[in-house]
């Protein structure tokens, strides 16, 4: 075996053909060999992607991975295949025998010095919260059987907690001590993965002294990474940022450390923090659809596709002031066609200016944040107009649903949201917008429709209709109480006050005196079918939750948070991965 600081070299065995290994700098690869030493395919792993190396003939089960056979050992790896036009992730497992033991301790001590030369951030030790009611109610399954057994292979240690109520996650990123964890970790939806947005923001901004209440505050971004395991019934965030939903995929990119930035919008009321979005602050329809799911929640999944339909007959639009703030055109534009796709060109650049290497880049950043700040008044636009609707996006939203999403040319990370605007129009013309959102054709490209790339958004009602038109207009609307259970706005929106006099964002309950008795007078969209009049005002959608004001202010804040993801892999680039059954291949 040859050794020496960038390269081990040797012959090996996998099954009954003879193999040349490689280690070199940041690849193992295996070379096939015939009788007469020509070189035939090879197989290669980036270091990076290397799961676990074991001694013997090991496999994923704790319970069998006994046979330490004294010349083998066992290589775990990501292996990519097919999940219709997605890279769907499995693991890769080979087993390498040696000519002699001393061989193969060799090879498991430099493959393992090479994993932690070349992969330091990867996670050591992750807070894990389950809940146990999300989608098809199959978290605890899903974790148990195909998460846990891979993050023990890769030797990650966790602590899991299976909620027992909504928040508990949240409250628990908020106050409990996370001394040596490297990173939380939910088995859930959207709804799973918001709890822990907040908890992790609001964590970050408490002990960074910032108010985040406070729209012009630049927020402090966070270092605790954030994993998804999609086991919920709406798993939007997974799949705009991995590009499927599969709670294997998603565990290998937690195990092997993938970072993946993420811009977060803010919303707030009168200068109070609601809520934060990754996803969609939606007015109107997609408000609609949401409230109306609510009351039919005991469908499940299932229950989207019905009030989908339902609010589309309702046929409903609402009036509306939109002021936003422009992005810079000349960095990218929402119709530009540029796919974010891992390692996206726009957010890195984006990256740059967030973390400015010198301190040119820093007053060219400083100088842009002043240009962009809130009270620039004379770079305000503003539409007054009658909506289907208003929706603000800071990623695609991509789902199974809508493969590219609300707005497909979005970025995850820079810095900026997408505000796409759909005028009034006639069934036929809504439903067009609508049905373009599973097909490829542009669904901006329609003259009811304009979007544009923004920093901030502010939602007013038109002049004379203040917000609390909104709330006498939501009661004198109710005609019956929502029958389906509390509506789930109430299960994220509870405010806590913490002795420590920390800050909390909250949604109103207990802000707005009354609020309680207005949730419960929700209207009643099926109702609205058959009503003479119908409501001047909307809700608004965010991320999947209700939010109990009319006119908001969104901020977007670029690269807050990260996911451990590497955004979606460029589907043609690896169509080289097709033909193999192993990893990639090279001829
Ligand atoms: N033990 C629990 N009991 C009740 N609710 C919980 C519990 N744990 C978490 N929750 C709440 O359940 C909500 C929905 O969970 P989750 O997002 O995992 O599933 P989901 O089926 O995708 O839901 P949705 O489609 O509504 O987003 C979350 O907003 C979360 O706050
Ligand atoms: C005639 C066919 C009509 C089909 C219409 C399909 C439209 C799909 C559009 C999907 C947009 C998804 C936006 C994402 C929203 C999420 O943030 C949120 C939280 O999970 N989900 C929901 C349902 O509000
Ligand atoms: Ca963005």
């Amino acid at each position: 075996m040859e050794t020496d600081s960038v390269k081990v070299d040797s012959s090996l065995w996998v099954g009954t053909k003879r193999y040349r290994a490689v280690l070199s700098g940041w690849y193992f690869n295996w070379t096939e060999l015939d009788k007469k030493n020509r070189e035939k395919k090879t197989i290669s792993v980036p270091i990076s992607e290397v799961v676990a190396v074991a001694e013997g003939k090991a496999e994923v089960q704790p319970q069998k991975r006994a046979e330490d056979t004294d010349r083998d050992f066992t290589l775990f790896y990501v292996n990519r295949t097919r999940g219709g036009k997605r890279a769907l992730w499995c693991l890769g497992r080979t087993e390498f025998c040696c000519p002699s033991r001393d061989l193969r301790d060799q090879w498991v001590t430099q493959l393992r010095t090479a994993l932690k030369t070349h992969c330091p951030s990867r996670p050591r030790r992750l807070l894990v919260f389950v809940n146990p009611y999300g989608g098809k109610k199959r978290a605890k399954q899903v974790y148990r059987s195909l998460v846990a057994p891979l993050f023990e292979l890769a030797g990650v240690s966790t602590h899991v907690v299976v909620t027992e109520r909504a928040n508990q996650a949240r409250d628990h990123i908020l106050k409990k001590d996370l001394t040596g964890f490297d990173g939380v970790i939910c088995v859930g939806g959207d709804g799973m993965f918001s709890e822990l947005l907040h908890g992790v923001i609001g964590r970050t901004q408490q002990e960074a002294g910032i108010s985040e209440h406070d729209p012009t505050v630049m927020l402090q971004s966070c270092d605790l990474h954030i994993g998804i395991i999609p086991a919920g019934s709406t798993d939007c965030v997974c799949f705009a940022t991995v590009g499927v939903n599969d709670p294997v995929t998603s565990a290998l990119h937690i195990i092997i450390g993938d970072s993946q930035p993420l811009d977060v919008c803010s919303v707030h009321h009168h200068n109070t923090l609601v809520r934060y979005s990754v996803s969609l602050v939606g007015y109107g329809f997609y408000g609609d659809v949401l409230a109306e799911s609510e009351r039919l929640r005991w469908m499940g999944p299932l229950r989207y596709d019905l009030s989908g339909c339902l609010v589309y007959l309702c046929n409903r639009s609402y009036e509306g002031v939109v002021q936003y703030l422009p992005a810079d055109p000349q960095l990218s534009s929402p119709r530009d066609n540029m796919r974010c796709l891992s390692g996206c060109r726009v957010c890195s650049e984006s990256t740059e200016m967030l973390f400015p290497h010198s301190d040119s880049c820093s007053s060219l950043y400083s100088r842009q944040l002043s240009q962009y700040s809130i009270g620039s008044e004379g770079e305000w636009m503003s539409v007054e107009g009658r909506y289907r609707c208003v929706s603000l996006t800071c990623m695609s939203s991509s789902c199974p649903r809508s493969p590219k999403g609300l707005s497909p040319a979005a970025h995850l990370a820079d810095g900026t949201g997408d505000l796409i605007l759909v005028q009034d129009t006639d069934p036929l013309g809504f439903l067009t917008y609508l049905h373009r959102h599973t097909t490829s054709k542009d669904q901006f490209d329609l003259p009811f429709v304009e979007v544009h790339r923004v920093k901030a958004v502010r939602f007013t009602l038109p002049p004379g209709e203040e917000d609390d038109y909104h709330d006498e207009e939501r009661e004198r609307q109710s005609i019956t109480e929502g029958a389906q259970g509390t509506p789930k706005m109430a299960c994220n929106s509870d405010v806590e006050s913490y002795g420590d006099g920390s800050q909390q964002y909250l949604a109103a309950e207990q802000e707005e005196p009354g609020m309680k008795d207005r949730r419960r007078k929700r209207r009643n969209f099926l109702c609205g079918l058959c009503c003479s009049k119908p409501p001047a005002v909307s809700v608004w959608n965010c991320d999947g939750e209700l939010l109990p004001y009319t006119e908001i202010f969104c901020k977007v804040h670029g690269q807050l948070v990260r996911l451990f993801a590497r955004g979606i892999e460029d589907e043609e680039g690896h169509e080289e991965n097709k033909s193999c059954k192993g990893r990639c291949v090279l001829h």
